[in-house]
C-alpha cells in the first residue's frame, strides 16, 4: 500500500518578533502562505516494524535527524503502531533556505501516515502533534495562508492573498535558523504592521500587500551574507513590485503581477543565482491534497 503526498514550501509575507521567551524561543507574529514549489513524499506500508527514509538529495539526512522520520516515530510511539513505513522524499525545495522544506515534509508525513495507518486524526490534532517536531510544522499541516503566533504553532487561517507571481532566488549558502534568532537584537526592531497586511489580504489589494511586506530577521541575515542584499537589489532592478527575504533566509522572493515582468526577473536572476523559481501562491487552506 502506498500514499503519495505533496509537501509545499512556504514564504513569510511578514515576520515579526515580539520578545524573547523564558524557554529560549521567540514570540512571533507572522503571515505565511504556501507556494507551488513542493517536495513529493511517497509513503509505503512495511509489515516490518521499522521506519526507513530515502532521498536522492545529499543534504537531506536519512536517519532520525530527518523531520519526516521524526513525524513517523512520533505517530508510531503515540498510537502504538506495530508496523512500519518507507518514506521516500523527492526533494525540490532548497534545503536550509527559509522555505520550511523539512517542516513541510514532516507535515505531509503526518497527514499521509494518518491515512496509511488509518489513525483517524483530524488536522487540528495533527497540527498539535506537529508542534512537537518544529515551530513551522503546525502551519504546514494546514497549508494555505495564515497568521501564526506563539513560537509559530498557533494558527489562524486567512483568505488567499491577491493573485501574483512569486519569483524566488536562493544563493549557494544555507542558513541556520537558530543562529539567526540568536543574533537578533530584540531591543532594536522595526516592526512590520501585521494588521495592515491582514487588511490588505482581506481587501485583495495587491499594492497594499506589497507595501506591508516585512521581516525582522532580514537585517540579521543580510549582515552575515551580503550576497542576499545583492539579490534584493537585482530583483528591484528587474522590476519587482515587492521584495523580501523568507523566514531566516537566505531565499529572497519577489512579488510581481505581470507575466512579462516575471519572465524578466526569472531570466535576469538565473544568470548569477544558484536556484531560481517562478511559482504561484496556493491560496487558502482548502487547496491542500
Ligand atoms: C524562521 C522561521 C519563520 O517561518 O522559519 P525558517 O526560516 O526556519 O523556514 C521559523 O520561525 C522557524 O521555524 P522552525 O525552523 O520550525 O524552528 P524550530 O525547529 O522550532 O527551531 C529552530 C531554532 O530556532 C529558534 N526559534 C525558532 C522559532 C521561534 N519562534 N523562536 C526561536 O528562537 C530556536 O533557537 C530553535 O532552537
Ligand atoms: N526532510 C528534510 N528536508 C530538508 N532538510 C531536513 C529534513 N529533515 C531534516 N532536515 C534538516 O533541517 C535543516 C533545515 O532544513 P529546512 O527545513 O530545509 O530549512 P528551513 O528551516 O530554513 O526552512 C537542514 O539543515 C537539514 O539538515
Amino acid at each position: 500500500m502506498k500514499v503519495l503526498m505533496k509537501a509545499p514550501a512556504k514564504i513569510n509575507l511578514t515576520l515579526d518578533v515580539l520578545h524573547k521567551r523564558p524557554d529560549g524561543y521567540h514570540e512571533v507574529e507572522m503571515i505565511m502562505t504556501t507556494i507551488d514549489l513542493a517536495d513529493r513524499i511517497e509513503l509505503t506500508w512495511l509489515d516490518e516494524n521499522v521506519i526507513r527514509v530515502t532521498s536522492q538529495n545529499r543534504f537531506v539526512p536519512d536517519d532520525q535527524r530527518n523531520l519526516a522520520y521524526q513525524a513517523a516515530i512520533l505517530l508510531k510511539d503515540r498510537f502504538q503502531v506495530q508496523h512500519g513505513v518507507q518514506i521516500n522524499i523527492e526533494k525540490t525545495i532548497p534545503v536550509a533556505a527559509g522555505l520550511a522544506g523539512g517542516s513541510s515534509d514532516a507535515a505531509a508525513t503526518l497527514r499521509g501516515l494518518n491515512r496509511l495507518w488509518k489513525l483517524g486524526l483530524n488536522l487540528d490534532e495533527l497540527a498539535v502533534l506537529g508542534a512537537e517536531i518544529g515551530s513551522d510544522v503546525s502551519f504546514c499541516v494546514y497549508g494555505g495562508t495564515a497568521l501564526a503566533k506563539g513560537r509559530g504553532e498557533i494558527i489562524m487561517p486567512l483568505p488567499a492573498p491577491p493573485n501574483c507571481w512569486v519569483v524566488l532566488a536562493k544563493p549557494l549558502i544555507g542558513v541556520s535558523t537558530a543562529d539567526v534568532y540568536r543574533r537578533l537584537n530584540v531591543e532594536h526592531i522595526s516592526h512590520p504592521d501585521t494588521n495592515s497586511m491582514i487588511e490588505a489580504i482581506r481587501r485583495n489589494d495587491f499594492d497594499g500587500v506589497c507595501q506591508q511586506v516585512g521581516n525582522v530577521l532580514e537585517g540579521v541575515t543580510l549582515k552575515m551574507y551580503p550576497e542576499v542584499a545583492q539579490i534584493k537589489e537585482q530583483m528591484y532592478r528587474f522590476g519587482a513590485d515587492a521584495v523580501l527575504m523568507s523566514g531566516s533566509g537566505p531565499t529572497v522572493f519577489a512579488l510581481v503581477q505581470h507575466d512579462s515582468r516575471m519572465h524578466r526577473l526569472y531570466n535576469g536572476l538565473r544568470g548569477f543565482c544558484d536556484q531560481v523559481f517562478a511559482v504561484r501562491m496556493l491560496g487558502d487552506r482548502h487547496t491542500l491534497d
